[in-house]
């Protein structure tokens, strides 16, 4: 079997090398010659997979090490009998971390109590769901709009609209499709309350960038947090500059979010070949450096939220990174783009700390609890 992959997927000699064998290529580099032997093809976000990349090949497995699966033509794979799986919710504990990370670095830039702020989050699925369920357990006013899950489920789900009217931090967590295209468009980008966050880590299209651009450059009121970008690896240098915290597509980038997406690919190509999977991700994931932390039960909560976040994961650093990646020229900063990306640190997931208290603090705990961390 021929396996034909992209370069940045973790561990895939000790997934896929059992299989037959695996050529790398850097992900914008596979194109219809690199495929003319490959029987099998394993990407992530940067490879548009469709009938031009296709047609004619040997294909019949594509697996994206992702949770997004806008780069895959899903109708075409249909048609041309394609198997094919991507890894819900693998990094979905990154983008999370990578939330709570801007909104500690905005609340300190503007002295607020992130504790009174409303909360809208938009796509409540694998990422939004689970944010949902880390904020509201931090005790905060957290409204969610998801007209999908409303649809089908009822309860207690907003409007686009009354988030926009009613929250003051709001976090986009929606596929991009034909649907969410521009889903903030300059319409409901002018409709942002005084003072309004917004977070955008699903993809970059699912905001207007230029509007946005124009919206920021008109209010300096409102703060944006962008990870992705329209036409990535290219970045409007201006709005990026325009942002509070400006990343390279990096928040779902925890080292436990990408080895999960290796094993949900395997273990889906398993499923595939009708084969019993041998080998498993928790022998194979390295132990955090930093797993450990005590906390004195004295320690303010919001003091201690900022500690235990930071002590794993600040965005400011991925922020400052980027933005010096933005001096160079265009061609450069393409470049820089998928370098960063490629490049990119150790990062644990803030869930995998264990933590201490000394003494009773029934607050702490709770938000040892909320964060999803082991309270020893
Ligand atoms: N920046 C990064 O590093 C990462 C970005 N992502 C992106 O995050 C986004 C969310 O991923 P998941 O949570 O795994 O997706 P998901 O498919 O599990 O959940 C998406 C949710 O959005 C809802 N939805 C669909 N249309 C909507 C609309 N018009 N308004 C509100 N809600 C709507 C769906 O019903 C669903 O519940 C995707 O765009 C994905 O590609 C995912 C991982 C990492
Ligand atoms: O899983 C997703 O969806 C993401 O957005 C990933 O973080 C994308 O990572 P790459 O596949 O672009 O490395």
């Amino acid at each position: 079997m021929r396996i034909l992959a992209d370069e940045n997927i973790p561990l895939i000699d000790a997934f896929f090398g059992g299989f037959g064998e695996i050529r790398r290529l850097p992900g914008r580099a596979i194109d219809r010659a690199a495929l003319a032997d490959a029987d099998v093809l394993l990407v992530r976000s940067v490879t548009r997979v469709d009938r031009d990349l296709l047609a004619g090949s040997a294909v019949r497995f594509v697996g994206t090490c992702t949770i997004g699966t806008d780069h895959l033509d899903l109708d075409y794979f249909h048609e041309a009998g394609i198997a094919w799986s991507s890894a819900p919710g693998c990094n979905a504990r990154g983008v999370v971390d990578y939330v709570l990370g801007s909104l500690l670095a905005l609340a300190e830039i503007h002295g607020a109590d992130l504790s009174r702020r409303r909360y809208g989050v938009v796509g409540a699925g694998q990422v939004g769901g689970r944010l949902v369920e880390v904020l509201r357990g931090l005790g905060w006013n957290v409204r969610v709009c998801d007209p999908p899950r409303q649809a089908a489920e009822g309860g207690d789900f907003v409007g686009l609209d009354e988030i926009l009217a009613e929250c003051d931090a709001i976090s986009l967590h929606t596929p991009l499709d034909t649907t969410t295209l521009h889903l903030l468009d300059a319409g409901r980008l002018a409709r942002l309350r005084p003072g309004a966050w917004m977070v955008n880590a699903s993809r970059g299209a699912v905001v207007d960038n230029r509007a946005l651009r124009e919206l920021l450059e008109r209010r300096e009121d409102v703060e944006a947090v962008l990870d992705v970008w329209e036409g990535e690896p290219q970045v409007d240098v201006d709005l990026a500059r325009l942002c509070r915290v400006a990343t390279p597509h990096i928040a779902g980038y925890s080292l436990e979010g990408k080895l999960r997406g290796t094993a949900q690919i395997y273990q889906a190509f398993c499923a595939y070949l009708g084969r019993a999977p041998e080998v498993r991700l928790d022998e194979l994931m390295p132990v955090a450096w930093l797993a450990e932390v005590g906390l004195d039960a004295d320690t303010p909560v919001d003091w201690a939220l900022a500690t235990l976040c930071r002590a794993v994961y600040d965005p400011r650093r991925d922020d400052a990174d980027f933005r010096r990646s933005l001096r160079g020229d265009p061609s450069e900063r393409r470049v820089a783009f998928d370098n960063l990306r490629k490049h990119y640190p150790v990062r644990r997931e803030i869930d995998g700390l264990r933590v201490r208290l000394n003494g009773e603090a029934p607050g702490l705990a709770g938000l040892v609890k909320a964060l999803g961390a082991t309270l020893l």
